[in-house]
């Protein structure tokens, strides 16, 4: 659980220098960097980009799949002018730990592959002088890990994940490295939630400090123009923003929240951020934005393109913001693991929704099937215990860190876990009860339902506060010309839904069909483009039926790269664009139904 999760900005008080660029990098197969002293440098290195996975640059099998330790170092200059501040280094996120170095002095661990971290190097740094950073980096899997997996020892002694999902174990410095310099008095967190009220916004704010000795805090808002609106003092307060232009879904309006640290009213530190004025709930079957009902419409997505794997590449991402405008959607799922800051920096001014989710994901044993399938209860395994410990943390530090995005619209707490069996219950009661109160703005929390988790088999339905469903009649069943068995099924079920007394909303947060772009067939087949149109136009008639369903999401916006296996030819094709971007014929009918709503 992380104590700072600031965003890096450079002010009169702040210094933010990125560590991006080319890094020195090395396999350690044999785990013996450490003995040899790599953690103040390492022998005969190559050279690797950093933000990037480390597995789609190399031409060979061993160097592309391999799993264990690995080593990235960096020699950097501290100016002595940022003497007397805390200096620390702050990662976008490490997969999937890390054990930091500087000159030779281990400064700390961290758990958690999509998430940032940060670590206070003060005191191993030298001022005026080059130093050297050294990662040891592992992306080993197991049960008691997020996501969750095996790994093995093939017999020539090479390691291999044996992952319980689909998508690709890339490893790496996937996201930004940053060189901060802060004040040793400082702002470390604050929070911002929206009330509406007879035309006015309220916003309810808290601030943390460090070292809050002979402080005073002033607060101010500015509108987008930089007129200031409101003003307040304190380490929490409201501010009251008359005629609010609100944030709205695909109408975004942002404003800065700027605090200001004062000692003997010297000003010793500000940071001010964006946020949006709105408010979110949860209303019978429907999902409300500043009291107005939204249906959402958008994607199951992945970090994940060519080259540099799961690495954040702002390139992509305004591409898919492009895509997914141009389909005229007005929302998304981080599946499944949390993005990249930037991507709900995006969303923030888009307007576009985000379901934010934790690397709970392979919870499933049956999902291992790409490896012929494990048959027992997930949440029977004795590696249970230490699991909720990593679990709870990464939800926790999720929060922490994505809290004030207006973009935000929920939790979700895993992604098709076993919740089959008795004993998933009382996995999920602690989860669902630690993480209760960790949200100010106490958004709701859900997890996706994978298709073997129905209404009728699912014991943890009564613990989210809408569902996800992930569906694939057509696909994973009933498929191909029993596709009309599939549509009744899950007719069936949600008649079973609509004949419940829940007086929940259900979005579908993943459905679809496997497509080979440029593959034509009339009648269709599956693999087909034609196919995948006429799979998603069922989902869409059922969809219409039922007005508790508030949202469509198919799986996924575009193909990614997955785990080897006789089910994937080179990767998922799900998508409805190409892994580089580009429609498939479902994009365009698709879009249309969507236009048209
Ligand atoms: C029946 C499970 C479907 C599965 N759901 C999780 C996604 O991460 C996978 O990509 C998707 C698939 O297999 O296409």
């Amino acid at each position: 659980m992380e104590k700072e999760l600031l965003y890096p900005i450079t002010n009169d008080y702040r210094f933010d220098q990125s560590l991006d660029g080319m890094w020195d990098f090395k396999f350690d197969s044999r785990a013996n960097g450490l003995v040899e002293g790599w953690q103040n440098g390492l022998p005969n290195s190559i050279k690797m980009p950093v933000p990037a996975s480390f597995n789609d640059f190399f031409t060979d099998k061993d160097s592309r799949e391999y799993t264990g330790d690995f080593w990235y170092s960096k020699r950097f200059f501290v100016p002595s002018m940022l003497e007397n501040r805390t200096i620390a280094i702050r990662f976008g996120a490490a997969t999937h730990r890390v054990v930091v170095y500087v000159n030779g002095i281990e400064i700390r661990q961290h758990e958690g592959g999509f998430l940032p971290f940060q670590a206070d190097v003060t005191n191993a740094i030298r001022f005026g002088e080059e130093n050297v950073v050294s990662l040891k980096l592992n992306n080993e899997l197991s049960r008691e890990t997020l996501p969750a997996g095996d790994t093995i020892t093939l017999k020539n002694g090479k390691k291999m994940v044996k992952p319980f999902f689909d998508f690709y174990n890339y490893s790496g410095l996937n996201r930004s490295v940053h060189l901060v310099a802060l004040p040793t008095q400082r702002i470390t967190d604050f929070t911002a939630v929206t009330k509406l009220e007879n035309g006015k916004a309220y916003v309810d704010y808290t601030v943390a400090l460090l070292n809050q000795t002979d402080t005073k805090i002033s607060v101010e808002l500015a509108d987008d123009t930089g007129k200031t609106v409101a003003k307040s003092e304190g380490d929490t307060g409201t501010l009251v923003v008359n005629q609010p232009v609100l944030w709205q879904v695909r109408d975004a309006h942002l404003y800065r929240m700027s605090i200001k640290l004062f000692k003997q009213d010297q000003e010793i530190d500000e940071y001010s951020d964006l946020i949006g004025l709105r408010t979110i709930e949860i209303k019978g079957h429907q999902i409300l934005v500043n009291d107005k009902p939204v249906y959402l419409k958008g994607f199951g997505r992945h970090e994940d393109s060519i080259y540099a794997g799961r690495a954040y590449d702002r390139n992509v991402e305004k591409r898919d913001y492009e895509l997914m405008k141009w389909m005229g959607a007005n929302s998304f799922r981080t599946s499944h693991y949390p993005y990249d800051e930037e991507a709900y920096r995006f969303a923030d001014r888009e307007g576009f929704l985000i379901i934010d989710e934790v690397p709970a994901v392979g919870f499933k044993m049956a999902a291992a099937s790409f490896l012929g399938g494990l048959d027992q209860s997930f949440f029977d395994g004795d590696w249970i215990e230490q699991l909720y410990e990593k679990h709870l943390d990464q939800i926790v530090d999720l929060i922490k860190r994505d809290k004030n995005h207006p973009s935000v619209l929920a939790w979700s707490l895993f992604n098709e876990p076993d919740t089959s069996t008795d004993s998933a219950v009382p996995y999920f009661k602690k989860i669902f009860n630690a993480t209760a109160n960790l949200d100010p703005e106490k958004r709701p929390r859900t997890f996706t339902l994978s298709e073997d988790d129905t209404f009728e088999t699912s014991k943890c339905k009564q613990f989210p506060d809408f569902y996800l469903l992930n569906r694939y009649p057509g696909w994973y069943h009933k498929w191909g010309y029993e596709i009309s068995e599939g549509e009744a099924d899950l007719r069936q079920e949600m008649d079973q839904w609509q004949a419940s007394d829940i007086e929940k909303p259900i979005v579908f947060s993943e459905y679809g069909a496997d497509t080979e772009p440029g593959m034509h067939k009339l009648p269709s087949v599956m693999w087909s483009e034609e196919y995948q149109v006429e799979l998603l136009e069922m989902f869409g008639r059922v969809f219409d039926d039922y007005d508790f369903i508030q949202g469509e999401q198919p799986w996924n916006l575009a193909d990614f790269q997955t785990v080897e296996g006789n089910m994937r030819v080179n990767g998922n094709k799900k998508g409805l664009f190409t892994r580089d971007r580009q429609p498939k014929e479902a994009a365009f009918g698709l879009r249309q139904r969507w236009q048209n709503m």
